[in-house]
């Protein structure tokens, strides 16, 4: 494509999509994340000849926040296999909130890798080994997925998420009552904490993106950074289950796999085309970004990118 016309059409559809940023509302119940301002937005594109175009506000920096549950779901899988990882987390919907607690009473397995109670579990399988411990071990992943060496916590965010976890804290002292979670709670936890508190930006996300898109190999480098397996199932995941309760009308209105963060950003691979980030801090009621879905719809009509 060419690179000129399609940064063009990127930012057309950006302003034309961004008025939407009203309709929604920055996430409030991480006090630190209230201070972004609502307006901003960013659309990048990596293509599989490792091309980037981008619009907006494409290097404001934000926390990735739920954006890290399929990067983590993809380094559990290829440290403990897919047998270990989906023992104690499943691959189905729920039709719940991000942080909901209801499903799990009667059903303490948690439905899926991308709702909190399913991330926090999967988290508590990094363990740390003899050399390293388990944050470096999941930063160095990330860095690696990234292509950015320079990735590293917020530690403002960090702390304001550590400090207001309650329901975190309870989804995962249930876990453990459960044996769901098998090592330390507090320790999991921190974890989870910090790798929600890494900070990027959207050409951070089209990058992450486009490896899963990829199956699997950088387009930039070349390098493969994991299996084809890992990526169709983390790929899978993030069609049935990424985008929350909005999962269902977002593969019907968009057509591409997706994962939202409560900070604003959306991580959307096209297989075999392109690796999709974009970023609107302002959240429909679901903790999706509402300019950010209205900009995947149109790129999705734009390039003929729905799956089905
Ligand atoms: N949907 C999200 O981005 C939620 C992530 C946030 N850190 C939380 O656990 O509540």
């Amino acid at each position: 494509m060419d690179k000129n016309n399609c940064n063009i059409l990127l930012k057309n559809i950006l302003e034309s999509n961004l008025k939407n940023y009203q309709k929604g509302k920055v996430a409030s119940y991480i006090p630190a994340l209230n201070k972004v301002e609502p307006n901003l937005a960013a659309v990048v594109m990596v293509d599989m000849t490792g091309e980037v175009y981008k619009a907006g506000d494409w290097n404001y920096k934000f926390t990735i926040q739920s954006i890290s549950k399929p990067i983590v779901l993809a380094l559990a899988i290829l440290e403990l296999g897919e047998e270990a990882v989906f023992k104690r987390v499943g691959v189905e919907p729920t039709g719940e909130e991000f942080n909901s607690i209801n499903k799990l009473v009667g059903h303490p397995k948690p439905f899926n890798p991308m709702i909190n109670a399913g991330a926090i579990a999967v988290t508590s399988l990094i363990r740390e080994n003899k050399s390293e411990n388990s944050f470096n071990i999941l930063l160095k992943f990330f860095k690696n997925l990234f292509g950015n060496k320079d990735l590293k916590v917020d530690e403002e965010v960090y702390k304001s998420e550590k400090m207001t976890a309650d329901r975190n804290r309870s989804l995962a002292y249930f876990l453990k009552d459960h044996r769901i979670i098998k090592g330390d709670v507090e320790k999991s936890l921190d974890l989870y904490f910090k790798q929600c508190s890494i900070k990027v930006d959207t050409v951070d996300i089209a990058r992450a993106s486009s490896v899963f898109a990829n199956r699997g190999i950088d387009p930039i480098t070349g390098d493969r950074i994991i299996s084809k397996k890992v990526a169709s199932i983390v790929r899978s995941i993030m069609l049935t289950c990424g985008m929350y309760d909005r999962s269902g009308s977002f593969a019907i209105d968009v057509g591409i796999p997706a994962k939202s963060g409560v900070s604003g950003g959306i991580l959307a691979p096209v297989k075999n085309r392109f690796g999709i980030g974009v970023f609107g801090p302002s959240l429909d009621n679901s903790g999706n970004s509402v300019v950010g879905m209205n900009v995947l719809k149109s790129l999705s009509e734009e390039l003929n990118l729905h799956m089905l």
